[in-house]
């Protein structure tokens, strides 16, 4: 597993190794003791999977209590993943990253707890799947606007397309109004 730091303190792009023969491809998708070797010391609680069509964007999502760290990857299909950096006391307050995760890259994002999450997707259809460090609690959870300005991520949108949202993402806070955490 290759473990790429990206500019903002904490996020890392991962990339497994990916041993293929004639049957197929095998990776380990998550080990203990790979990422306690590169120091990381996670420990996971729930999995999550869903399922979305090309146009979908889902996010921008944050909890501000049972703050969840995040291991995301896809395994069918492609997404524009992107992470914005909510943590109060961060030299890189506001600022997001962005990278396409897709079933032919294998890569992952390992986001910590104190970022908004979101992503797009790129394919006719995108299964997107996550190991997170803590429990859903829907009644602290924020969405935080996937266009705000301030944040200005650059989706990669064909032009004049507006993503396909749930109701909840269609009226997400500006980053100006959203909560910061500690
Ligand atoms: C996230 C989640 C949702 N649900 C339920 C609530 C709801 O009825 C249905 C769909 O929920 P949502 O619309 O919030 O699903 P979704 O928009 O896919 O939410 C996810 O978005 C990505 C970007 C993230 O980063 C995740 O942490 C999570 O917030 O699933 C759970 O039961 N457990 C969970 O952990």
């Amino acid at each position: 597993m290759k473990f790429e730091a990206t500019p903002l303190q904490g996020v890392y792009l991962l990339t497994p190794k990916v041993f293929g023969d004639e049957r197929g491809f095998f990776l380990e998708s998550w080990s203990a003791r790979t990422f306690a070797n590169e120091g990381f010391d996670l420990e996971f609680v729930q999995d999550n999977h869903s399922r979305s069509a090309r146009g979908i964007l889902r996010g921008l999502h944050y909890q501000t209590e049972h703050t969840q760290g995040k291991l995301v990857r896809v395994t069918q299909g492609a997404v524009f993943d992107a992470v914005v950096d909510m943590r109060r006391d961060s030299p890189t307050l506001g600022q997001w990253y962005g990278t396409t995760l897709s079933a032919e890259n294998h890569q992952m994002l390992w986001v910590p707890a104190g970022f908004a999450h979101g992503f797009y997707v790129l394919t006719d259809v995108a299964d997107f799947q996550y190991k997170c460090t803590d429990v859903y609690h829907p009644q602290s959870e924020v969405s935080l606007a996937w266009d705000d300005p301030q944040v200005g991520i650059e989706w990669p949108l064909p032009a004049g397309d507006i993503p396909q949202l749930s109701g909840k993402d269609a009226h997400g806070l500006a980053f100006a109004e959203a909560p910061l955490l500690d």
